[in-house]
Protein backbone atom coordinates (compact mmCIF):
# COMPACT_ATOMS: atom_id res chain seq x y z
CA UNK A 1 0.00 0.00 0.00
CA UNK A 2 1.25 2.92 -0.71
CA UNK A 3 -1.05 5.62 0.79
CA UNK A 4 0.79 7.44 3.61
CA UNK A 5 0.59 5.52 6.68
CA UNK A 6 -1.80 7.32 9.55
CA UNK A 7 -0.20 5.26 11.94
CA UNK A 8 3.56 4.22 12.16
CA UNK A 9 5.76 2.26 14.53
CA UNK A 10 9.73 1.56 13.71
CA UNK A 11 11.54 -0.52 15.85
CA UNK A 12 9.62 0.12 18.74
CA UNK A 13 11.01 -1.25 21.61
CA UNK A 14 9.23 -0.83 25.26
CA UNK A 15 10.64 -1.70 28.92
CA UNK A 16 8.56 -1.25 31.91
CA UNK A 17 10.64 0.15 34.88
CA UNK A 18 10.75 -3.32 36.62
CA UNK A 19 12.81 -4.72 33.50
CA UNK A 20 9.93 -6.11 31.79
CA UNK A 21 10.51 -6.47 27.97
CA UNK A 22 6.79 -5.75 26.68
CA UNK A 23 8.31 -4.81 23.18
CA UNK A 24 10.71 -6.19 21.13
CA UNK A 25 11.32 -4.57 17.49
CA UNK A 26 7.63 -4.15 16.61
CA UNK A 27 6.89 -1.99 13.35
CA UNK A 28 3.50 -1.97 11.96
CA UNK A 29 1.62 0.54 9.50
CA UNK A 30 -1.71 1.48 9.73
CA UNK A 31 -3.25 3.29 6.48
CA UNK A 32 -6.06 5.97 6.63
CA UNK A 33 -9.45 4.19 6.64
CA UNK A 34 -7.49 0.53 7.18
CA UNK A 35 -9.34 -2.22 9.53
CA UNK A 36 -6.03 -4.25 11.37
CA UNK A 37 -6.90 -6.50 14.11
CA UNK A 38 -3.58 -7.43 16.84
CA UNK A 39 -4.46 -11.16 17.78
CA UNK A 40 -1.95 -12.77 20.52
CA UNK A 41 -1.62 -14.54 23.48
CA UNK A 42 -2.01 -12.98 26.81
CA UNK A 43 0.91 -10.48 27.79
CA UNK A 44 1.96 -10.37 24.64
CA UNK A 45 1.93 -6.55 24.77
CA UNK A 46 -1.19 -5.82 22.11
CA UNK A 47 -2.59 -3.06 25.11
CA UNK A 48 0.82 -1.60 24.83
CA UNK A 49 0.54 -0.95 21.38
CA UNK A 50 -2.81 0.59 21.43
CA UNK A 51 -1.70 2.78 24.59
CA UNK A 52 1.41 4.01 22.26
CA UNK A 53 -0.47 4.96 19.56
CA UNK A 54 -2.90 6.93 21.81
CA UNK A 55 -0.45 8.85 23.66
CA UNK A 56 -1.10 7.29 26.84
CA UNK A 57 2.87 5.87 27.29
CA UNK A 58 5.95 6.15 25.76
CA UNK A 59 8.56 3.80 23.79
CA UNK A 60 11.32 3.29 25.26
CA UNK A 61 13.30 3.23 21.76
CA UNK A 62 12.06 3.55 18.19
CA UNK A 63 9.71 5.72 17.00
CA UNK A 64 5.88 5.93 16.87
CA UNK A 65 3.86 8.49 14.82
CA UNK A 66 0.12 8.72 15.27
CA UNK A 67 -2.34 11.44 15.15
CA UNK A 68 -2.90 11.37 18.92
CA UNK A 69 0.49 12.27 19.23
CA UNK A 70 0.24 15.27 16.68
CA UNK A 71 -1.60 17.70 19.59
CA UNK A 72 -4.02 19.28 18.50
CA UNK A 73 -5.39 16.53 16.79
CA UNK A 74 -5.89 14.42 19.74
CA UNK A 75 -9.63 13.66 19.54
CA UNK A 76 -9.21 12.17 15.76
CA UNK A 77 -8.20 9.35 18.16
CA UNK A 78 -11.14 7.23 19.87
CA UNK A 79 -10.59 4.52 22.46
CA UNK A 80 -12.73 1.63 23.43
CA UNK A 81 -12.58 -0.42 25.88
CA UNK A 82 -13.58 -4.15 27.10
CA UNK A 83 -15.40 -2.32 30.10
CA UNK A 84 -17.72 0.25 28.53
CA UNK A 85 -16.30 2.67 31.76
CA UNK A 86 -19.60 5.17 31.64
CA UNK A 87 -20.67 7.46 34.28
CA UNK A 88 -23.53 5.36 36.18
CA UNK A 89 -24.72 9.22 37.51
CA UNK A 90 -25.31 10.52 33.44
CA UNK A 91 -28.13 9.43 30.95
CA UNK A 92 -26.72 7.88 27.67
CA UNK A 93 -27.00 10.94 26.22
CA UNK A 94 -24.76 12.66 28.54
CA UNK A 95 -21.86 10.11 28.28
CA UNK A 96 -21.72 10.46 24.68
CA UNK A 97 -22.01 14.23 24.79
CA UNK A 98 -18.69 14.07 27.16
CA UNK A 99 -16.07 14.33 24.45
CA UNK A 100 -18.17 17.16 22.64
CA UNK A 101 -18.27 18.72 26.35
CA UNK A 102 -14.71 18.45 27.20
CA UNK A 103 -13.99 20.33 23.46
CA UNK A 104 -16.56 23.40 25.32
CA UNK A 105 -19.40 22.09 22.83
CA UNK A 106 -22.71 23.12 24.62
CA UNK A 107 -25.98 20.14 25.52
CA UNK A 108 -27.44 22.24 23.38
CA UNK A 109 -25.34 22.51 19.97
CA UNK A 110 -24.18 18.87 20.57
CA UNK A 111 -27.93 17.89 20.59
CA UNK A 112 -28.21 16.58 16.78
CA UNK A 113 -24.64 14.96 16.47
CA UNK A 114 -25.45 12.76 19.98
CA UNK A 115 -28.94 11.81 18.50
CA UNK A 116 -27.53 11.25 14.89
CA UNK A 117 -24.55 9.11 16.60
CA UNK A 118 -26.68 6.95 18.87
CA UNK A 119 -29.51 6.49 15.99
CA UNK A 120 -26.35 4.98 14.27
CA UNK A 121 -26.04 2.77 17.03
CA UNK A 122 -29.36 1.73 17.83
CA UNK A 123 -29.93 3.58 21.04
CA UNK A 124 -32.24 6.32 19.54
CA UNK A 125 -34.65 5.02 22.67
CA UNK A 126 -32.40 5.06 25.11
CA UNK A 127 -31.14 8.62 25.21
CA UNK A 128 -32.23 9.46 29.04
CA UNK A 129 -31.45 6.16 30.03
CA UNK A 130 -29.23 5.51 32.60
CA UNK A 131 -26.20 2.55 32.24
CA UNK A 132 -27.88 0.66 35.10
CA UNK A 133 -30.83 0.13 32.65
CA UNK A 134 -28.84 -1.34 29.97
CA UNK A 135 -27.73 -4.63 28.87
CA UNK A 136 -23.95 -5.56 28.43
CA UNK A 137 -24.77 -5.13 24.43
CA UNK A 138 -26.25 -1.86 24.92
CA UNK A 139 -23.63 -0.29 27.11
CA UNK A 140 -20.95 -1.47 24.64
CA UNK A 141 -23.03 0.41 22.21
CA UNK A 142 -23.49 3.40 24.20
CA UNK A 143 -19.57 3.12 24.70
CA UNK A 144 -18.53 3.07 21.10
CA UNK A 145 -21.21 5.79 20.14
CA UNK A 146 -19.29 8.16 22.88
CA UNK A 147 -16.22 7.29 20.60
CA UNK A 148 -17.66 7.90 17.47
CA UNK A 149 -19.52 11.52 18.19
CA UNK A 150 -16.02 13.17 17.51
CA UNK A 151 -15.94 11.94 14.20
CA UNK A 152 -12.52 10.58 15.11
CA UNK A 153 -10.01 9.26 12.31
CA UNK A 154 -8.32 6.34 14.00
CA UNK A 155 -10.99 3.94 16.30
CA UNK A 156 -8.41 2.03 19.04
CA UNK A 157 -10.28 -0.86 20.32
CA UNK A 158 -9.13 -3.30 23.25
CA UNK A 159 -11.26 -6.51 23.24
CA UNK A 160 -14.40 -4.28 23.53
CA UNK A 161 -16.61 -7.55 22.96
CA UNK A 162 -14.95 -10.11 24.88
CA UNK A 163 -17.51 -10.05 28.05
CA UNK A 164 -20.41 -9.93 25.73
CA UNK A 165 -22.14 -13.26 24.62
CA UNK A 166 -21.68 -14.65 20.98
CA UNK A 167 -24.91 -13.88 19.84
CA UNK A 168 -24.11 -10.22 20.54
CA UNK A 169 -20.76 -10.08 19.97
CA UNK A 170 -21.79 -11.34 16.37
CA UNK A 171 -24.26 -8.58 15.98
CA UNK A 172 -21.92 -5.94 17.30
CA UNK A 173 -19.34 -6.77 14.95
CA UNK A 174 -21.73 -6.46 12.13
CA UNK A 175 -22.57 -3.33 13.27
CA UNK A 176 -19.22 -2.04 14.02
CA UNK A 177 -18.17 -2.89 9.87
CA UNK A 178 -21.05 -0.99 9.35
CA UNK A 179 -20.22 2.14 11.32
CA UNK A 180 -16.31 1.74 9.98
CA UNK A 181 -17.09 1.79 6.43
CA UNK A 182 -19.76 5.15 7.27
CA UNK A 183 -17.23 7.28 9.27
CA UNK A 184 -14.20 5.87 6.88
CA UNK A 185 -12.34 5.72 10.06
CA UNK A 186 -9.02 3.54 10.16
CA UNK A 187 -9.42 0.74 13.09
CA UNK A 188 -7.15 -1.01 15.24
CA UNK A 189 -8.73 -4.27 17.03
CA UNK A 190 -7.44 -5.92 20.11
CA UNK A 191 -8.99 -9.48 20.41
CA UNK A 192 -7.86 -13.04 21.09
CA UNK A 193 -10.47 -14.33 18.59
CA UNK A 194 -9.74 -15.99 15.54
CA UNK A 195 -12.98 -16.02 14.33
CA UNK A 196 -13.44 -11.79 15.03
CA UNK A 197 -10.21 -10.79 14.16
CA UNK A 198 -11.09 -12.94 10.39
CA UNK A 199 -14.88 -11.44 10.17
CA UNK A 200 -13.66 -7.88 10.85
CA UNK A 201 -10.14 -7.48 9.20
CA UNK A 202 -8.29 -6.45 6.33
CA UNK A 203 -5.12 -7.83 8.36
CA UNK A 204 -4.26 -9.56 11.10
CA UNK A 205 -1.06 -9.50 12.76
CA UNK A 206 -0.57 -12.08 15.03
CA UNK A 207 2.12 -11.20 18.30
CA UNK A 208 3.92 -13.75 20.29
CA UNK A 209 5.10 -13.00 23.59
CA UNK A 210 8.10 -12.47 25.96
CA UNK A 211 9.26 -10.14 24.50
CA UNK A 212 6.02 -9.26 22.70
CA UNK A 213 6.39 -8.93 18.99
CA UNK A 214 4.32 -9.41 15.41
CA UNK A 215 5.28 -12.93 14.44
CA UNK A 216 2.81 -13.15 11.06
CA UNK A 217 0.24 -11.34 9.10
CA UNK A 218 -1.85 -12.33 7.84
CA UNK A 219 -4.53 -10.57 4.91
CA UNK A 220 -7.74 -10.97 4.24
CA UNK A 221 -8.78 -10.24 0.69
CA UNK A 222 -12.43 -10.50 1.29
CA UNK A 223 -15.06 -7.94 0.09
CA UNK A 224 -17.47 -5.86 2.32
CA UNK A 225 -20.09 -5.52 3.36
CA UNK A 226 -19.69 -9.00 5.04
CA UNK A 227 -22.48 -10.79 6.23
CA UNK A 228 -23.91 -13.89 7.94
CA UNK A 229 -23.29 -16.10 5.07
CA UNK A 230 -19.71 -14.99 4.69
CA UNK A 231 -19.04 -16.55 8.89
CA UNK A 232 -20.54 -19.91 7.48
CA UNK A 233 -18.31 -19.74 3.67
CA UNK A 234 -15.80 -21.49 3.08
CA UNK A 235 -13.52 -18.82 2.45
CA UNK A 236 -13.32 -18.13 6.20
CA UNK A 237 -12.84 -21.22 7.11
CA UNK A 238 -9.93 -21.33 5.41
CA UNK A 239 -8.67 -18.16 6.90
CA UNK A 240 -9.71 -19.20 10.51
CA UNK A 241 -7.62 -22.21 9.81
CA UNK A 242 -4.48 -20.00 8.86
CA UNK A 243 -4.82 -17.45 10.99
CA UNK A 244 -5.27 -20.39 13.84
CA UNK A 245 -2.02 -21.97 12.87
CA UNK A 246 -0.35 -18.74 13.02
CA UNK A 247 -1.46 -18.45 16.61
CA UNK A 248 -0.37 -21.60 17.73
CA UNK A 249 2.92 -20.77 16.16
CA UNK A 250 3.31 -17.74 18.09
CA UNK A 251 2.15 -19.65 21.55
CA UNK A 252 5.37 -21.68 20.78
CA UNK A 253 7.56 -18.80 20.62
CA UNK A 254 6.21 -18.13 24.22
CA UNK A 255 8.73 -20.08 25.78
CA UNK A 256 7.95 -20.35 29.72
CA UNK A 257 11.16 -19.02 31.76
CA UNK A 258 11.92 -17.23 28.74
CA UNK A 259 14.51 -14.02 29.61
CA UNK A 260 12.45 -10.92 29.78
N1 LIG B 1 2.67 -0.41 33.55
C1 LIG B 1 3.27 -1.59 33.47
N2 LIG B 1 4.34 -1.88 34.24
C2 LIG B 1 4.99 -3.07 34.15
N3 LIG B 1 4.61 -4.06 33.30
C3 LIG B 1 3.53 -3.83 32.52
C4 LIG B 1 2.82 -2.59 32.57
N4 LIG B 1 1.79 -2.67 31.65
C5 LIG B 1 1.88 -3.89 31.09
N5 LIG B 1 2.92 -4.58 31.60
C6 LIG B 1 3.35 -5.92 31.19
O1 LIG B 1 3.72 -5.85 29.83
C7 LIG B 1 3.32 -7.04 29.15
C8 LIG B 1 2.40 -6.69 28.01
O2 LIG B 1 1.15 -6.23 28.58
P1 LIG B 1 -0.12 -5.90 27.67
O3 LIG B 1 -1.23 -5.53 28.60
O4 LIG B 1 0.26 -4.93 26.61
O5 LIG B 1 -0.41 -7.32 27.00
P2 LIG B 1 -1.71 -7.82 26.22
O6 LIG B 1 -1.21 -8.60 25.05
O7 LIG B 1 -2.61 -6.69 25.95
O8 LIG B 1 -2.35 -8.80 27.30
P3 LIG B 1 -3.88 -9.29 27.51
O9 LIG B 1 -4.25 -10.00 26.25
O10 LIG B 1 -3.81 -10.19 28.69
O11 LIG B 1 -4.69 -8.04 27.75
C9 LIG B 1 2.67 -7.94 30.20
O12 LIG B 1 3.64 -8.85 30.67
C10 LIG B 1 2.25 -6.97 31.29
O13 LIG B 1 2.23 -7.60 32.55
Amino acid sequence: MNKTPLVSLQQVHKRFPGGLQALQDVSLDLSPGEFVSLLGPSGCGKSTVLRLIAGLDQASSGQVDAPALHGTAAAETAFVFQEPTLMPWASVFDNVWLPLRLQSVSRQAAAERVRQVLARVGLAEFERAFPAELSGGMKMRASIARALVTSPQLLLMDEPFAALDEITRQKLNTDLLDWWQRQRLAALFVTHSVFEAVFLSQRVLVMAARPGRVVAEVRIDEPYPRTAAFRTSAGYAAICRELTLALEAAHAFDAPGAVS
